[in-house]
């Protein structure tokens, strides 16, 4: 493996074979004007030819962390994107209620991190949330619990996540002590590639800040008096870290609503109610009227949470709602490509 490569995280999933030199990764994206890192350093990039003209939609375009192939790599040019590589996973986000077309906000993450601040009262309905979502885009989910200095009693929390987590990692992060970041910085390995999410104030520019080294966010306080942005000095947006590994943090990487994907991520999430429906007497129980209903003995043994039931029905249909706008945009889009097939072939 070249250097370059290991410096930012590639992973053998990309399967790249071809030259080194027009290997690429998307560092910077904005309306499609692209920063990539090669092998001679960080260039600018646009789309060109042939990827743009079999694009079908905006999950077709590079976003930051995607690997990419050039069709040229000469320092005196703009640097042409001739080829996305396949992703192993994705960020993505609709970009309001009604949106049902895709916005990457992130391509090929190894692991997310969902920030709970321990000076709010963690809201575990939220965090099931977020664990759907991170499930769905194929990256691996890790818990911190920042502001640790400003809560008394850590482990009566940490075991409240617990019983929501699931076996996933639970950090506690104290940003003022500097108490914690070695057990985060374990978790990182030099091919991963995080991103962090959770509510505005929580402390990711803080906690980026720190794994950086360096002061390249700006965090809430200073950018009161500033509200120029929230990067010092570079456009930057995938960064490398010091001891290996790469973080991205895109605006709008922050908050984000559920995407439909597959049933994956809520079964994920939610395995003990998978458990639970896998018990009932009938494969196609609605776990209303129906006998021996495993879920409802266990709503009324008190073992299941009330609150954790509806919450997962809740966003069991969502997420259908989401999929059938999704197919029926789908079916659209087929429909119009079939038709320019057509009228091309008829000019022939
Ligand atoms: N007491 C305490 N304060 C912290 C800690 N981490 C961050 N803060 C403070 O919390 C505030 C918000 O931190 P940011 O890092 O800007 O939060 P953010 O999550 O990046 O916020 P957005 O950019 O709005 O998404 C800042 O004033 C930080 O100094 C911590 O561990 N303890
Ligand atoms: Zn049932």
């Amino acid at each position: 493996m070249h250097e370059f490569q290991k410096t930012y995280a590639y992973r053998p999933e990309i399967n790249y074979r071809g030259s080194i030199k027009l290997l690429a990764r998307v560092i910077n994206e904005q309306k499609e004007r692209y920063t990539v890192q090669t092998i001679y350093g960080a260039r600018p990039a646009v789309v060109k030819g042939k990827l743009r003209h079999d694009a079908s939609s905006r999950e077709d375009f590079p976003s930051v962390g995607d690997w990419i192939v050039l069709k040229q790599n000469n320092p005196h040019d703009v640097l042409i994107i001739d080829e996305l590589l396949p992703r192993f996973s994705s960020i993505v986000r609709k970009a309001d209620e009604l949106e049902t077309n895709a916005q990457i906000l992130a391509s090929n993450v190894t692991k997310v991190f969902i920030v709970l601040s321990l000076e709010e009262k963690i809201n575990v309905r939220k965090l099931e949330r977020f664990l759907v979502t991170v499930w769905e885009s194929g990256a691996s989910p890790i818990i911190i619990l920042s502001k640790a200095d400003l809560v008394e009693d850590l482990e009566a929390t940490k075991q409240k996540i617990d019983q929501v987590a699931l076996g996933i990692p639970v950090l506690a992060w104290d940003a003022v002590n500097k108490i914690g970041k070695e057990e985060i910085r374990n978790t990182i390995h030099v091919d991963d590639t995080i991103v962090l999410i959770g509510n505005s104030g929580v402390g990711k520019s803080t906690l980026i800040n720190h794994l950086l080294g360096k002061e390249m966010l700006k965090t809430q306080a200073v950018r009161d008096s500033d509200k120029r942005g929230r990067h010092t000095t570079t456009h930057r947006e995938l960064f490398r870290l010091p001891e290996g590994g790469v973080i991205i943090d895109t605006p709008g990487m922050r908050s984000f609503l559920l995407w439909a994907g597959e049933e994956s991520g809520l079964s994920h999430t939610f395995s003990d109610i998978q458990m639970l429906i896998e018990k009932c007497r009938f494969n196609d129980c609605l776990h209303d009227t129906e006998p021996d209903c495993a879920v409802k003995e266990a709503l009324a043994a008190g073992e299941l949470e009330k609150e954790r039931w509806d919450s997962y029905v809740k966003l069991q249909k969502e997420l259908a709602y989401l999929e059938r706008r999704q197919n029926a945009r789908l079916a659209a889009e087929e429909k119009k490509k079939w038709k320019k097939a057509t009228m091309q072939h008829r000019m022939r």
